[in-house]
């Protein structure tokens, strides 16, 4: 396992950090692509090992060349990359602060008769099939309509009610794999607390048909339980009877007590683990919402794509392993460069919540500034995660990409075939011209001599030259995919889940526990039973009082 270790106490650190100081104003894309016409065969890595993938990695427009590569890799053995994955591969509690293992793995993981590896812990072997087994079962029998609900009719509006991890990551899969969903089945998502949000989703929905998916692990979060009753009252103001619950609403939880108690049977439960992180949960029973709109085969491909990734992960040599580099490359900006963000830009619309989802997988998991063992940091960890489909992104933000002061190294994600070929595949072509323009220009923007030429009598205004010059050498990978299948889909989150345990794992903290979201909830609650009138408002700063006074007396 991990010790925990600060990073910055490895020798390679300290060597990555000369080499920085040393040679980073001589890693320039356009002398390195210079200098060696096999840079993108040498920097490049395929991932084909599950049916139906085949993912093309490009790194080789980055800011490295063999010695800094072969530094990150020493640094990835010197912090123990390979104990810390094993570790979590066998169970063992490598989330120390909750003493939890940390097992989605388990979850895409088939049984040992199977193929699958031997895991040591309750829950993650035949129980997480038997569960598989019940979500097929149900699945089955609500698409096919054989599931009624109370006066008899078939269902066509499923309500998932859940927040952060129990509901970012079905959302996200379902609005990727949307060509393989059943149509006439209504997906609505209801996470805040806002009631809007709840509203929303009631006011097209009639509770005859409707079937609520009530998703949280711990079944206590405020935003869920409240919305789920909020659910229930609408439903039985038509239902009546509270019999009827029991055809309109299941569970996805690891809490039996807290469901059985909401009024949802132990039957209609669909159980998983605590050694399932929320942020990692949409291969367990949170992805019912999932199974329910594209079918069980789907859902298991996706499971499968990811098992392969994580095979992959598992047994491949660091230098050859994909979610390594994707993590060593992105320390070397973040710990090095200084780089603040990194950019998530899949070229395929169905992509378009992948970085919403990567937020939350990436920010809450790596968003820490002590290391396991307790003491602070001294250098920077989680990146903050950001961005949207293209090319929306480049009529929106990149500008400040190409040409602000800030690096901002990119990822580019795109399928070779489109789902939606339209117009003769005009469209598509078009996306990947962009695909391909923008790491190119990126990395070898446009000099000053380009600029000049091109503006030809105006090149005597030197203002208009300088706005017009792309500095370049700005780094991006290009992950390229067959096409957004099931599988695939399955190998590219799985990637990106790895490629946060590497850094976490490289920086000493724990990337599976999320004290970071506690204290808001705490003093929210405390608050709540304090709106009632001024005088209640007490123990805050003169700012929280403030505001609090100013919604009390504007209130209607
Ligand atoms: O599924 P639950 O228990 O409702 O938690 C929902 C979310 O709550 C908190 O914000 C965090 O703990 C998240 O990791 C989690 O995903």
């Amino acid at each position: 396992m991990s010790s925990g270790q600060a990073a910055s106490k490895l020798s390679s650190w300290q060597k990555l950090k000369q080499l920085h100081q040393s040679k980073s104003s001589s890693l320039v894309l356009k002398d390195l692509f210079k200098a060696d016409s096999s840079r993108f065969d040498k920097h490049s890595l395929t991932f084909s090992e599950a049916s139906d993938v085949s993912i093309l990695l490009d790194y080789s427009k980055n800011l490295i060349d063999d010695e800094v590569l072969s530094a990150l890799f020493e640094l990835a053995r010197e912090a123990k990359v390979e104990n810390f994955r094993d570790s979590m591969f066998s169970g063992e509690h490598i989330n120390t602060s909750e003493g939890r293992a940390v097992l989605h793995v388990a979850l895409r993981n088939p049984l040992p008769k199977d193929g699958g590896w031997e895991i040591k812990e309750e829950g993650a072997g035949q129980p997480v099939h038997d569960v598989l087994n019940h979500m097929k079962e149900f699945s089955d029998s609500v698409r096919s309509g054989q599931w009624k609900g109370y006066s008899g009719k078939a269902i066509d509006t499923i309500i998932n009610i859940g927040i952060g991890g129990s509901d970012l990551g079905p959302v996200m899969v379902c609005e990727a794999l949307k060509s393989y969903s059943k149509r006439d089945l209504k997906m609505i998502f209801v996470s805040n607390i806002d009631g809007t949000d709840i509203a929303e989703a009631l006011r097209s929905s009639d509770p005859e048909t409707t079937l609520f998916i009530v998703a949280s692990k711990t079944f206590t979060t405020q935003e869920t339980m409240t919305n789920a009753e909020t659910a229930k009252e609408w439903f039985l103001k038509t239902a009546g009877d509270k019999e009827h619950v029991a055809k309109h609403f299941v569970a996805l939880s690891t809490n039996t007590q807290g469901v059985t108690s909401f009024g949802i049977a132990e039957a209609n439960m669909f159980q998983f683990w605590d050694w399932v992180g929320g942020r990692y949960s949409l291969w367990s029973a949170i992805g019912l919402s999932i199974c329910l709109s594209l079918g069980f085969d789907n859902f298991k491909q996706m499971l499968d794509g990811a098992h392969a990734m994580d095979k992959h992960f598992k047994e491949t040599p660091l230098e050859k392993n994909l979610p390594v580099v994707l993590a060593l490359v992105g320390i070397w900006y973040n710990d090095f460069y200084g780089a603040q963000t990194q950019a998530l830009l899949p070229y395929d619309q169905y992509m378009k919540r992948f970085a919403d989802y990567f937020q939350q997988g990436d920010m809450e998991s790596n968003g820490k500034s002590v290391t396991k063992d307790g003491s602070r940091v001294d250098y920077e960890t989680g990146p903050i995660i950001w961005g949207q489909s293209g090319t929306n992104g480049q009529h929106a933000f990149y500008q400040l990409i190409h040409q602000g002061t800030k690096l901002i190294p990119c990822d580019f994600l795109a399928p070779v075939e489109s789902q939606n070929p339209v117009a003769g595949g005009k469209h598509h072509e078009i996306l990947l011209s962009n695909f391909f323009a923008q790491p190119e220009a990126l990395a070898f923007g446009k000099t000053e001599t380009q600029v000049r030429e091109e503006l030809g009598s105006q090149s005597s205004n030197e203002a208009l030259v300088k706005s017009k010059i792309f500095e370049g050498n700005k780094p991006t990978n290009s992950i390229m995919f067959q096409k957004l299948n099931p599988a695939t889909l399955g190998s590219l989150i799985a990637m990106y889940e790895h490629k946060i345990h590497v850094q976490g794992a490289v920086w000493g903290i724990n990337s599976y526990d999320q004290m970071g979201v506690e204290l808001g909830k705490v003093l929210a609650k405390a608050i709540l039973g304090q709106l009632g009138s001024e005088g209640d408002v007490k123990g805050h700063d003169s700012s929280t009082t403030g505001l609090i006074h100013f919604y009390q007396k504007n209130r209607k």
